[in-house]
C-alpha cells in the first residue's frame, strides 16, 4: 500500500497515501487494535456537527479566517453527507478520553479543507487540525458533547420504534379483548383474565419505558461545549461559547442549551448513567414480554398453546416440522446484552477522576451500541412477531374451564375454606369447579351462571354482587 510520511509532536508516521486522516489517527489505529470495530456513525455525526458549528462560531467572533473557516464548513458538510465515512477508523475502545477520535475528525476535516484550498493531503499548510479545526476546543468538551448529541439522535430513532411497538400491542389488546383465559400467578392457575388485558398491560409497560427514556432528554441537551480542557473555558471566548451552542441548536433542531456548570458537564457522566439505566429498564420489560410470549405459545401440543407466534423459519436441523419462537429469543439476547452494557457504563462512569472521566469512549460505545441493537430488535419484534400473533381461543377457553383459580369466585359466597375444598376436590377428581358446585348444590345453576359469567370476572367487583 502506498504511504505518505507525516510528522506529529512525537516524530514521523507512515499514513496510507490516500487517507484523509493523518498521523495521530494512524498512531491510534495501530495502538488500539482491539475490537475491529469503527466509531458508531452517530458519534461521528455528532463530532462533525460540533466541528462545523465551531468553525462558524469562530468565524463569527473573527478569530478564524473566513477562507479557512468556509473550507472547514464545506469539509464538514461533505463528511456529514457520508463522503469520508471510510476515514473515521479509530477503534471505539481507545484510551485518552476520546482524543484519538477527536483528532481523527480534526485530521479528516483539515486534510479535506486543505485540499479545497489547493493543498496536498498531509501538508496542513493551509488548514491545521489542531490550530483551525480544533480551535477553541478540547477533546474534553468535544467528546462529551458529541456523546450527548449522538445519544439524542439515537433516542429519536428508538422513540419511533417504541411508539410503533406500543401501537401494535394496543391493537392486539383490542383484537383479543373478548378472549377469556385463566390467569396464572407463580405459574399456577389463578383467576380469569382476558388475553387482551395481558397485551394492554404490555403496551402500558412499554409506554412507561418510553416515558422513562424521554425523561433523559433534558440532561442530554445540556452541553458543556466551550468548557475546553477542564470546563473553565480556557482558550474559548465567551461569545464563541454562546454562538457555538446556538449553531448546534440550529444545525440539529435539538433543544440544546449551555451548561450551567461546564466543569460539572466535563467530568460527570450522569446523563449517560440515567440513560443506560432507562435502557436497562426497557430491556428488562422486553425480556419479560418476550418470555411470556414464549410461554404462552409453547407447545404446540405439549405446552400452553394459547397464542401462535408467526412461523418465521424452520426451527430444527433434526426435528422436522418444529418451529421456534425465534423473534422472542433474539429479543431476549439483545436485552441481555443491553443489561450487561449498563454494568460497563456504571463502572466507567464512577471511574472519573477530578476534572475528567477518561473512560468516556467505552461509555459512548456501550450507550450507542445498546441503542442501536435495541432499536433494531424492537422494530423486528414488532413487525415479525407482535403484529402477526394470533390467539387460540378454544384453548384459552378450555384452560379457563379447567382452571382451579375459578374457586376464588366462590369465596365471597361460601368462604375461603369451603372454596378451597372445592378446589382440592377439583384437583383430585379432575372435575371442573363448575361441575363440583352443581353436584354439591353449593349454588343454584342460575346463581352459578350469574357469578361465573366470564367477562365480568375480569373486571373489578364481586361476581353476582355488582355495585
Ligand atoms: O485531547 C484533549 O483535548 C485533552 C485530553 O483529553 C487530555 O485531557 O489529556
Amino acid at each position: 500500500m502506498a504511504t505518505r510520511l507525516e510528522k506529529d509532536t512525537l516524530g514521523t508516521v507512515e499514513v496510507p497515501a490516500e487517507a484523509y486522516y493523518g498521523a495521530q489517527t494512524a498512531r491510534a489505529a495501530a495502538n488500539f487494535h482491539i475490537s475491529g470495530l469503527r466509531p458508531h456513525p452517530a458519534l461521528v455525526w455528532g463530532t462533525l456537527v460540533i466541528k462545523k458549528c465551531a468553525a462558524k462560531a469562530n468565524m463569527a467572533t473573527g478569530r478564524l479566517d473566513e477562507k479557512i473557516g468556509a473550507a472547514i464548513v464545506q469539509a464538514a458538510e461533505e463528511s456529514l453527507a457520508g463522503k469520508f465515512a471510510g476515514h473515521f477508523v479509530v477503534d471505539p475502545f481507545q484510551a485518552g478520553a476520546g482524543t484519538s477520535h477527536n483528532m481523527n475528525v480534526n485530521e479528516v476535516l483539515a486534510n479535506r479543507a486543505n485540499e479545497l484550498l489547493g493543498g496536498a493531503l498531509g501538508a496542513y499548510d493551509r488548514v491545521h487540525p489542531n490550530d483551525h479545526v480544533n480551535m477553541a476546543q478540547s477533546t474534553n468538551d468535544v467528546f462529551p458533547t458529541a456523546m450527548r448529541l449522538s445519544a439524542l439522535h439515537m433516542l429519536f430513532l428508538l422513540h419511533q420504534e417504541l411508539e410503533t411497538l406500543c401501537d401494535a400491542l394496543h391493537a392486539k389488546g383490542t383484537e383479543f379483548d373478548r378472549i377469556l383465559k385463566s390467569g396464572r400467578t407463580h405459574l399456577q392457575d389463578a383467576v380469569p383474565i382476558r388475553l387482551g388485558q395481558e397485551f394492554e398491560a404490555y403496551a402500558a409497560a412499554m409506554e412507561k419505558n418510553l416515558a422513562g427514556l424521554e425523561r433523559c432528554r433534558p440532561n442530554l441537551c445540556e452541553l458543556g461545549l466551550g468548557g475546553t480542557a477542564v470546563g473553565t473555558g480556557l482558550n474559548a471566548e465567551a461569545r464563541y461559547i454562546d454562538l457555538v451552542i446556538e449553531e448546534i441548536g440550529r444545525e440539529t433542531s435539538l433543544p440544546v442549551y449551555r451548561a450551567a456548570n461546564m466543569v460539572e458537564t466535563t467530568q460527570n457522566m450522569d446523563p449517560f448513567v440515567t440513560l443506560s439505566s432507562a435502557l436497562k429498564g426497557l430491556a428488562i420489560n422486553l425480556v419479560r414480554i418476550a418470555n411470556d410470549l414464549r410461554l404462552l405459545s409453547s407447545g404446540p401440543r405439549t405446552g400452553f398453546n394459547e397464542i401462535n407466534l408467526p412461523a418465521l423459519q424452520p426451527g430444527s436441523s433434526i426435528m422436522p416440522g418444529k418451529v421456534n419462537p425465534v423473534m422472542a429469543e433474539v429479543t431476549d439476547m439483545v436485552a441481555f446484552q443491553v443489561i450487561g452494557a449498563d454494568t460497563t457504563v456504571t463502572l466507567a462512569a464512577q471511574a472519573g477522576q477530578l476534572e475528567l472521566n477518561v473512560m468516556m469512549p467505552v461509555i459512548a460505545f456501550n450507550i450507542l451500541f445498546s441503542m442501536e441493537i435495541i432499536r433494531n430488535s424492537v422494530k423486528q419484534f414488532t413487525e415479525s412477531c407482535i403484529k402477526g400473533i394470533t390467539a387460540n381461543e378454544t384453548r384459552c377457553n378450555s384452560n379457563l374451564e379447567a382452571s382451579v383459580g375459578l374457586a376464588t369466585v366462590l369465596a365471597p359466597y361460601v368462604g375461603y375454606a369451603a372454596a378451597a375444598e372445592v378446589a382440592k376436590e377439583s384437583m383430585q377428581s379432575g372435575q371442573s369447579i363448575k361441575e363440583i358446585i352443581i353436584a354439591r348444590k353449593i349454588l343454584s345453576p342460575e346463581k352459578l351462571a350469574e357469578i361465573l359469567d366470564p367477562y365480568p370476572l375480569t373486571n373489578p367487583g364481586v361476581p353476582g354482587k355488582r355495585q
